[in-house]
């Protein structure tokens, strides 16, 4: 047996997918063609990578931070000349790989405990979007985060983290995933997300695009305040009113109220306004 005497470790975030059915949704999801290369992040006991060498994928790049799992995948899947393994740390993955093809896909039940770092890696922050420009993402990631990836303003679930990631990409949910479907199960439900990135080009500039994050820090930091209270100070009071009018922001509203094309008027707007201060363009 590949994987005997192995013993899931809570450390590494390992929690098998067992369930056939929310294995097929997730490669279905993937929407796999022969032209694509695709990435999996912790392949584990390789449940998720049989289903995606069966697919007509061009070449499977895993990455596996366990090492006593990694002659055993490698058992497994070795014979597939489309299937390759990097034993190590996907934070510390340098994509493109040298003598690899870049990625177009990533599928991944990915381990919980470094879900918000490994988004940075793969999606990428305002001002810093990843290197590597993935077509789509479908990833198993709790379904709390699921839930505030892509809320809408005004839910209880609604973050600078939704802002970022829906100015990022195009964001939705497969299905919900009940503790059940893995082994050793989770305490907390998952869900399977689809995370589409948008084209560089239409992503926002630069400047403008680490104005909004420097404007979520700030105010998130009080999501319970009113924005009048939170930007006090950024200009006079006429002048921040009548940006906020033309960003069409009530500067009463609290930071979850605001739609992410409204945070992109607003950080735009205050950006024009302390360079024209400041002088310069
Ligand atoms: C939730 S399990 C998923 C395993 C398998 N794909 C499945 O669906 O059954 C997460 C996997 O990620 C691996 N892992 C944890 N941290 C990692 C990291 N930083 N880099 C790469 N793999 C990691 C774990 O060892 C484990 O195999």
């Amino acid at each position: 047996m590949t994987f005997s005497g192995h013993r899931a470790r809570k450390r590494f975030g390992q929690h098998w997918l067992t369930d056939p059915q929310i294995l097929d949704r997730i490669v279905a999801a993937a929407d796999l063609h022969g032209a694509d290369h695709v990435l999996e992040v912790g392949p584990g006991r390789g449940a998720l990578t049989e289903r995606l060498l069966a697919s007509p994928v061009a070449s499977l790049l895993a990455v596996e931070l366990d090492r006593d799992l990694v002659v055993g995948l490698r058992q497994q899947f070795g014979a597939d000349g489309r299937f390759s393994l990097i034993e190590g740390d996907v934070l510390e993955l340098a994509l493109p790989c040298p003598e690899r093809p870049m990625p177009t896909k990533v599928v991944a039940n990915i381990p919980y405990n470094i879900t918000g770092p490994l988004l940075e890696v793969l999606v990428g922050r305002l001002g810093r979007p990843a290197p590597c420009r993935f077509e789509r993402l479908v990833l198993l990631v709790q379904q709390e985060v699921g839930q505030r990836i892509r809320a809408r303003p005004g839910s209880s679930a609604f973050s600078a983290l939704s802002v970022r990631m829906q100015l990022l990409a195009r964001c939705s949910s497969v299905c919900t995933v009940p503790p059940r479907c893995f082994s050793p199960p989770p305490k907390v439900t998952s869900e399977v997300i689809v995370i589409e990135p948008v084209p560089p080009e239409s992503l926002p500039p630069l400047a403008q695009a680490l104005a909004v994050e420097r404007l979520l820090t700030r105010c998130f930091a009080g999501r319970r305040k009113m924005l009048r209270t939170t930007l006090a100070g950024l200009l006079p009071a006429p002048a921040l009113l009548e940006l906020a009018a033309a960003a069409g922001v009530d500067l009463q509203q609290r930071p979850q109220e605001l739609a992410p094309a409204q945070w992109l008027a607003l950080a735009t707007g205050l950006n024009r306004s302390s360079s024209a201060e400041s002088g310069g363009a």
